[in-house]
């Protein structure tokens, strides 16, 4: 039997031959020549080798610092098969440091089947030239290879590589951890340091959910079927030529649940939300930015629009045909004016700007999102902000009926039904009350407390709040028939006054027709006289 070391003996000086055959090659064979005996010898190669490959750099050339989004895209997608099929793996930490990807490292192969035909992925790394000093990503080269049949070369050009980065990306935002944006204060001066962001971002994790949310059970499920309807219906969209996103206006009295129904939306439909401050927003060229700089997937929210921006022109008008709201209608304003602020004097939004933001042609870029306003008094908007189409869906959240009361009862107390419920049902139907001030009577104070004591407490507030009204209503009803009393009174007091005014005036009138009379009959028997 052959010794290693022999074997070692007679392939050295072969190595060595073949290195120097292949030095001579590259330094003295003309360039032209190679590139024709290289053509050639891929040709011969291709006959006889029936695989293509295609290669995804994690690195763009013109990408930067920045990972190709397609080599992303691919790394979420095989990490199903990597977890299954590498030996070898590469731990990547996402979500914030809270959950790990994992993915086949470097110079592993995985296998992948799609419609019944066979690929390979491998990942490879390219080594760096260590003598060159470079700034970029230089020693960080990798790359996924897809090898395939050729005869695969339509199916997989055309169909599986979108169905890899469309799956890929699925994983991707199923996998993120949701945020919560809000726009900064506009730039100052016009100038921006170099990474500034016009959003800054919190993870969001509000838990409000549709289960957690009191409303009549059917109002709920057709939210949830038209946001579901939504979601899917992409191509839809593109077919009646649409952009791909819809308006909610939610309004009601303060503490009615809106806040908590966005909240709930996102969590549905595991969307971000960006939460506009308009009174921050500069002008409509940076409304527009903020637009742009806003992803797919998710709903950008602007709360209490009627406080955001003088929506109220209208209003105006009416105010002065509509002389009993006079008064309500000041310190409205006055209550409004205190709300924004400074803000109102250095934002320059306009109800145009913002009627772009909704539906100009750049809110159709990203696709896929949701625009929620809300607002207290909805008649307080200009009809042409919350027209169909601009905002398609409108919803009001009003006072507790007893299904809310129910889901909130269920929620806080994990009571189903109770002898107390008849005698509350009863005095929901008689007074009103919100969701919010339902839900603070039924959390327990103390470990002391039950359901009991709870609903008994509830109870008390529904009958003082039932009194309260009562008293409300007794005192507006009183005031109101004062101030007919004291119209009639000055409408009398005038008719008075101007009847006397009449007496004075035909008083008047009859004695200067008198001395009129007398004065004339003077003059002309003066002239008679002369
Ligand atoms: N419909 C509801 N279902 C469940 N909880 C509710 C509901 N409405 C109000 N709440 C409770 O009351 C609190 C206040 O509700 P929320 O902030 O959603 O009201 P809002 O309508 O946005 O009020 P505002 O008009 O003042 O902004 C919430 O934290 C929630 O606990
Ligand atoms: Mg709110």
């Amino acid at each position: 039997m052959m010794m290693m070391q022999d074997v070692w003996t007679q392939l050295g000086p072969t190595i060595a031959a073949i290195m120097f055959t292949w030095t001579m090659y590259q330094n003295y064979f003309p360039h032209q020549l190679r590139g024709h005996i290289r053509r050639y010898t891929d040709k011969i190669i291709s006959y006889f080798y029936p695989y293509m490959h295609i290669i995804f750099h994690e690195y763009d050339t013109d990408g930067w610092f920045e990972r190709s989004k397609a080599y992303v895209a691919i790394e979420r997608y095989l990490s199903k098969n990597s977890c299954t099929q590498a030996k070898r793996l590469k731990a990547n930490v996402v979500k914030d440091g809270q959950s790990v990807v994992l993915t086949m490292d470097d110079h592993e192969e995985i296998t992948d089947e799609y419609k019944g035909e066979k690929v390979w992925w491998i990942s490879s790394q390219k080594l760096a030239n260590k003598q060159t000093i470079s700034l970029w990503k230089e020693d960080d080269k990798r790359y996924f290879k897809l090898k395939f049949h050729r005869k695969n070369r339509e199916l997989i050009t055309n169909s599986y590589l979108k169905y890899v980065l469309d799956e890929g990306k699925a994983i991707a935002v199923r996998e993120r951890q949701r945020k919560l944006y809000t726009n900064n204060k506009g730039e100052s001066g016009g100038y921006r340091y170099r990474g500034w962001r016009i959003w800054s971002q919190v993870v969001f994790e509000h838990p409000s959910t549709f289960d957690t949310l009191a409303m009549d059970p059917n109002k709920k499920q057709e939210i949830m079927d038209d946001l579901q309807t939504f979601r899917k219906s992409k191509d839809y969209y593109a077919k009646i030529g649409k952009a791909w996103k819809r308006g909610y206006l939610l309004y009601g009295p303060p503490g009615t649940g809106k806040s908590s129904m966005i909240a709930a939306m996102a969590n549905f439909l595991e969307y971000d939300i960006y939460d506009l401050e308009l009174t921050a927003v500069k002008d409509n060229t940076e409304l527009r930015r903020l637009l742009i700089d806003t992803t797919s997937k998710s709903i950008i929210v602007i709360e209490d629009i009627d406080c955001s921006l003088d929506l109220t022109g209208q209003r105006e008008e009416k105010k002065k045909k509509d002389e009993k709201d006079k008064e309500k209608d000041e310190k409205d304003a006055i209550v409004e004016k205190m709300k924004k602020g400074e803000a109102k004097e250095k934002s320059e939004v306009t109800l145009s700007g913002l009627l772009n933001f909704i539906d100009g042609l750049w809110s159709a870029i990203g696709g896929e999102r949701l625009i929620v306003f809300t607002t207290n008094y909805v008649e307080k908007l200009d009809p042409a902000l919350i027209r169909r189409g601009r905002m398609d869906k409108h919803i009001v959240l009003s006072y507790c009926c007893f299904e809310s009361f129910k889901v909130l009862a269920y929620n806080y107390l994990d009571v189903e039904s109770h002898d107390y419920f008849p005698e509350i049902r009863r005095l929901l139907g008689e007074t009103n009350m919100t969701p919010a001030d339902i839900a603070e009577n039924l959390m327990p104070k103390s470990s002391k407390e039950n359901a009991d004591t709870c609903l008994k407490r509830l109870i008390e507030a529904l009958e003082n709040a039932k009194e309260e009204a009562k008293l409300k209503a007794k005192e507006e009803e009183e005031r109101a028939k004062a101030e007919k009393e004291k119209e009639v009174k000055e409408k009398e007091e005038k008719k008075k006054k101007l009847a006397a005014v009449d007496g004075v005036n035909k008083n008047e009138k009859s004695e200067s027709n008198g001395t009129e009379e007398n004065g004339s009959a003077k003059e002309n028997g003066d002239v008679s006289k002369d």
